[in-house]
């Protein structure tokens, strides 16, 4: 995309959730995830590249002990509809015996979550536990349901906070919807 089409993306998109919302929606979900995981010494694995801005605004909201590593794992490149899912980087830590709590920004159809819970189990994690900011409200979900959900949307194309559309607009300061899209 060239600039002046990232630009009229963003004027032309639909707000679903402003900053804001957005804003309290972490609140909440930290709170909950600070009941359940407080005393688990989780390892936290930030799923690259969307998890960038939701983990980073979750994980100051999290105030107890926690290690924190990231995987990059991705099936969209840069397009509106997913492939195979591509392993970048796996985690670094070990995960056998370890209580995980995975972050990204979005569950769609759950194959990324899916794949990811399945290698952490693989690996004898103990506990996997699951956060995204949004899940999309569709019936191509493969049934996986995340331990914290943020917000829902509609089944639209998405961006910001961590979203990207066509590799661009991930720093837009909402949740916004493509137009026609
Ligand atoms: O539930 P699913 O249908 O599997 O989709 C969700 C995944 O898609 C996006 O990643 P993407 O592959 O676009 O990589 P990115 O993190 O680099 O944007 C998003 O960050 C999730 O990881
Ligand atoms: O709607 C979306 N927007 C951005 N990335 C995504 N990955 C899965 N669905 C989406």
């Amino acid at each position: 995309m060239n600039i002046e089409t990232v630009n009229q993306t963003l004027s032309e998109a639909d707000c679903l959730y402003d900053q804001q919302q957005v804003e309290a929606a972490l609140d909440k979900m930290a709170a909950a995830m600070t009941q359940v995981l407080k005393n688990s010494d989780p390892l936290v694995l930030c799923v690259l590249t969307g998890a960038i801005i939701p983990a980073g605004h979750l994980l100051t909201r999290l105030n107890f002990p926690m290690q924190i590593d990231y995987i990059h794992a991705t099936r969209y490149a840069g397009e509106t509809s997913g492939g195979e899912l591509n392993w970048q980087v796996r985690p670094s830590h070990p995960l056998a015996g370890r209580n995980i709590l995975i972050i990204d920004d979005i569950l769609d159809e759950g194959i990324t979550l899916d794949a990811i819970m399945a290698h952490c189990r693989a690996e004898g994690a103990s506990e996997v536990y699951s956060a995204v900011l949004v899940e999309k409200q569709h019936d191509r979900k493969n049934g996986l349901q995340a331990d914290f959900v943020g917000l829902r949307t509609d089944d639209r194309y998405l961006f910001g906070y961590g979203m990207d559309y066509k590799g661009y607009l991930r720093n837009a300061p909402g949740i916004y919807a493509v137009k026609g899209l």
